[in-house]
């Protein structure tokens, strides 16, 4: 269920306008600070004392350099330090509406962060081509592109970098060396396998897998060899999957006495049913590319089985729905997400919010202008 900062998030809809969701009540928001937790005030009040600080260090610096602290020299460090609280507390604010934990549930990133930094290895790269399409590979083949910790951490920036992409309209995941990844290293699993730190991996990679998920980019999981444990927890998080020949997807997790903790057992309930995900994830089952079709986990089998082949298919295929102008297929995305997580009232006054930017836009007046058929 979606709290009123989110279902803001899912699209701008304004937060007078948005839903508060607790429980099973409904509550209309109040206004942008309702949205704000004490943890998030928390940040933000650190930030202001840095900022100050930072202003009264330039405001000493500049005195001593001219000898006298001049009315517009003054005003011009004022400026910049605005500009950049502005820049870090909309930073602060998307991050926190994109999530589902913060300290508020107990959760402390930066000391998750800096234990997953002991597992190092591997890396997660981002292309961000012309066409508006990103391409996100998982790289660290040795181990059939297992999540160490680093890639944790790298995965997280990724995200962010994609949220910030404006001219972003699709992204295709992909494993490096014919594979696309088969979940947690297992060495970090053995080293941080008391509950608590289990706990904050969870909760750490159910944050970004949910930032991946919201993203306003149209979503592929390009699946070649094989996806287990995390890596078919990982598929779950994008809009579609696509796999190659001879390729499987199978949650294991139950065969190492677990369930799905990256949010995969919930999306997989949402992609394929709960009677469907409850027997993949109970038999561990192993599925291939007929059965995912089958099951509408997968959208089509390609017909390449490699890596720059099946590459080009799923550009080709991704390409039918990325066509036009970036802010119409960013809105349409944005609208199907709050359609997938809100209730039915507020996914409707979030369409309506999303209809708003785009009616009367350079990109409506122009089809007007030039299509106004569609033969
Ligand atoms: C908790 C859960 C989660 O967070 O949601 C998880 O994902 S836990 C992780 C869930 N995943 C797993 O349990 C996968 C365990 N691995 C396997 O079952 C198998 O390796 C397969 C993935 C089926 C691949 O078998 P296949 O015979 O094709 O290759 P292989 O076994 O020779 O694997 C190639 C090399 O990759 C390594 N390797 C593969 N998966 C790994 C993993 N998850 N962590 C660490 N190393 C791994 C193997 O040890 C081997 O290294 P060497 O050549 O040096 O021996």
């Amino acid at each position: 269920m979606l709290d009123a900062a989110t279902s803001h998030h899912l699209l701008g809809c304004s937060p007078e306008t948005s839903v508060v969701m607790l429980g099973t009540a409904t509550y209309p928001c109040l206004g942008p600070f309702s949205v704000w937790s004490p943890s998030m005030l928390a940040d933000l009040i650190y930030v202001c004392i840095c900022v100050c600080i930072y202003i009264y260090n330039i405001y000493i610096f500049f005195f001593f350099l001219t000898g006298h602290a001049g009315n517009a020299c003054l005003e011009m460090v004022i400026s910049m330090w605005k500009n950049l609280l502005q820049t870090m507390k909309e930073r602060i604010l998307q991050q926190r509406r994109m999530s589902v934990y913060n300290q508020a549930h107990g959760y402390e990133e930066e000391l998750v962060k800096k234990q997953l930094q002991q597992f190092a290895g591997g890396s997660i790269n981002l292309t961000k081509e012309d066409s508006g399409i990103g391409i996100l590979t998982l790289n660290n083949p040795k181990i059939m592109n297992a999540f160490t910790g680093t890639m944790m951490l790298e995965l997280q920036e990724r995200v962010t970098e994609l949220e910030n992409w404006k001219d972003g309209k699709g992204l295709i995941i992909y494993g490096a060396g014919n594979t696309f990844c088969s979940g947690s290293d297992l060495n970090v699993v053995k080293a941080i396998s008391n509950s608590q730190d289990g706990m904050n991996m969870c909760m750490f990679m159910q944050n970004t897998l949910t930032r991946l998920m919201r993203l306003p980019l149209i979503t592929v999981a390009l699946v070649q060899g094989k996806a287990i444990g995390g890596g078919a927890e990982l598929i779950t998080a994008c809009d579609f999957r696509l796999m190659t020949p001879g390729s499987e997807i199978r949650f294991v997790h139950k065969l190492m006495g677990l369930v799905p903790g990256w949010g995969g057992g919930a999306r997989l309930v949402r992609i394929v049913g709960s009677r469907a995900a409850l027997k993949l994830l109970s038999g561990a089952t192993r599925v291939d590319p007929e059965r995912a079709l089958h099951l509408g986990l997968s959208e089509e089998t390609l017909s390449s089985s490699d890596e720059a082949g099946a590459l080009e298919e799923a550009r080709a295929w991704l390409s039918q729905y990325t066509e036009g102008p970036a802010s119409v297929i960013r809105a349409t995305k944005e609208m199907v997400a709050a359609g997938r997580e809100l209730l039915l009232e507020a996914a409707l006054r979030t369409e309506k919010d999303i209809f708003g930017t785009l009616w009367g836009g350079p990109a409506n007046l122009q089809a007007l202008a030039t299509r106004p058929k569609h033969k």
